[in-house]
């Protein structure tokens, strides 16, 4: 009989395809002892976040190793921006299938190496574990805020505005492209690529959210869809928000589609994937809002009010209440 999968044993794995990702941490002990050290500056406080990805559930079976490497970092790194903070390490827990051999953790270890790289972060510890089920990635990202500046989802309040940034809907269309369940000759080549990248690579809004402490009221990051998600923001804060479709900003690709059929625009807010963030600030920043997106070179969106009540309503151009199907994607 022939093995499939990995040749490599548990601690082969462990030091040649993530020790290396952890020698930039001294805290990490080389993944040598039983668990991370991890010094905390006085005056700052540790945001903890854990996400994790499932075959099938949060990225395809046929999606390429360092791709599913680079969103489980990505949406997590999401989260932390969220919060205002600035990355400082990750724990990760990998649980193989059977398929994935050596090859395929490695090009997984290459994914996270690049983007360590380009967010300055690295590895402190974690689990590698095979499971006869899907690939299952859970990555748990430590960072950073100066002692009470975290933003949080509850500080809105009657009166502010809601902004988002970026562009929404781009990775549910990715998503749509790369299953086929695009019309055909729908998009052009290029930008279906575009949206597909925005499905695969999610562009945590870091700076972003760091640059909002002191300045946003409430703020999270959109990974279930807009409508759902500042439905969490409205919950939490007490409040009610007024949504308008109209202004919710699409991107270049997905603004043909949207232009044939309108109807699309419900599902691009609820489809999720977008890993924007979501916040709100009080009428008189609208000036400094544009300041910061001027000065990260980020487009901030106006995209609605927060209002007396509970609950998103979202309204078209002509003002009527347009009712969703769903507000995004739930598990259960
Ligand atoms: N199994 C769990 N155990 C403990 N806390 C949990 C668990 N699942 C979620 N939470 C907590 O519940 C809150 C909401 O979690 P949720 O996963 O919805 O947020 P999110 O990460 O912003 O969204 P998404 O998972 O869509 O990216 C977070 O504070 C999270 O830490
Ligand atoms: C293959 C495939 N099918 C569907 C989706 C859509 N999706 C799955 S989970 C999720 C919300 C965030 O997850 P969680 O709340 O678990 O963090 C979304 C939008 C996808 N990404 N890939
Ligand atoms: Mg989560
Ligand atoms: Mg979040
Ligand atoms: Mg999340």
């Amino acid at each position: 009989m022939t093995k499939t999968g990995s040749t490599s044993g548990e601690f082969d794995i462990i030091r040649q395809a993530f020790a290396p990702l952890a020698s930039a941490m001294p805290g990490a002990l080389d993944l040598l002892d039983d668990a991370a050290l991890l010094d905390v500056p006085a005056g700052e406080q540790l945001v903890l976040t854990k996400d994790a990805l499932v075959a099938g559930v949060h990225f395809l079976e046929t999606d390429a190793p360092d791709l599913v490497a680079r969103k489980l970092l990505r949406t997590n790194l999401s989260d932390l921006a969220a919060m205002g903070a600035a990355p400082a390490g990750y724990l990760l827990a990998t649980a193989w299938s059977p398929d994935c051999d050596d090859a395929w953790i490695q090009r997984f270890a290459d994914g996270l190496r690049q983007d360590q790289e380009e967010f300055g972060i690295a590895l402190l510890g974690g689990d590698t574990v095979k499971t006869p089920g899907p690939k299952t990635f859970t990555l748990t990202a430590l960072g950073r805020v100066p002692r009470g500046t975290a933003l949080r989802r509850g500080g809105a309040t009657a009166g502010e505005t809601v902004y988002v940034s970026g562009t929404i809907g781009d990775g549910f269309l990715g998503l749509m492209s790369l299953t086929g369940k695009l019309p055909a000759g729908a998009v052009s080549k290029t930008d279906a690529e575009y949206l597909e990248g925005r499905y695969h690579l999610p562009r945590p809004r870091l700076a972003l959210g760091q640059r909002l402490r002191n300045v946003a009221s409430a703020c999270l990051d959109v990974s279930d869809g807009l409508v759902a998600d500042l439905g969490h923001l409205s919950e939490v804060s007490g409040v009610g928000i007024n949504l308008y479709l109209d202004q919710v900003p699409l991107s270049d690709a997905a603004r043909p589609l949207t232009e044939a059929d309108p109807a699309l625009v419900a599902r691009l807010v609820t489809g999720g994937d977008d890993y924007e963030l979501a916040f709100t600030a009080p009428a008189d920043l609208a000036g400094e809002i544009e300041a910061i997106s001027s000065e990260l070179n980020l487009s901030i969106t106006a995209v609605g009010t927060v209002v007396e009540g509970a609950g998103v309503r979202g309204f078209d151009k002509s003002g009527a209440e347009v009712v969703f199907d769903r507000a995004g994607w739930t598990h259960f």
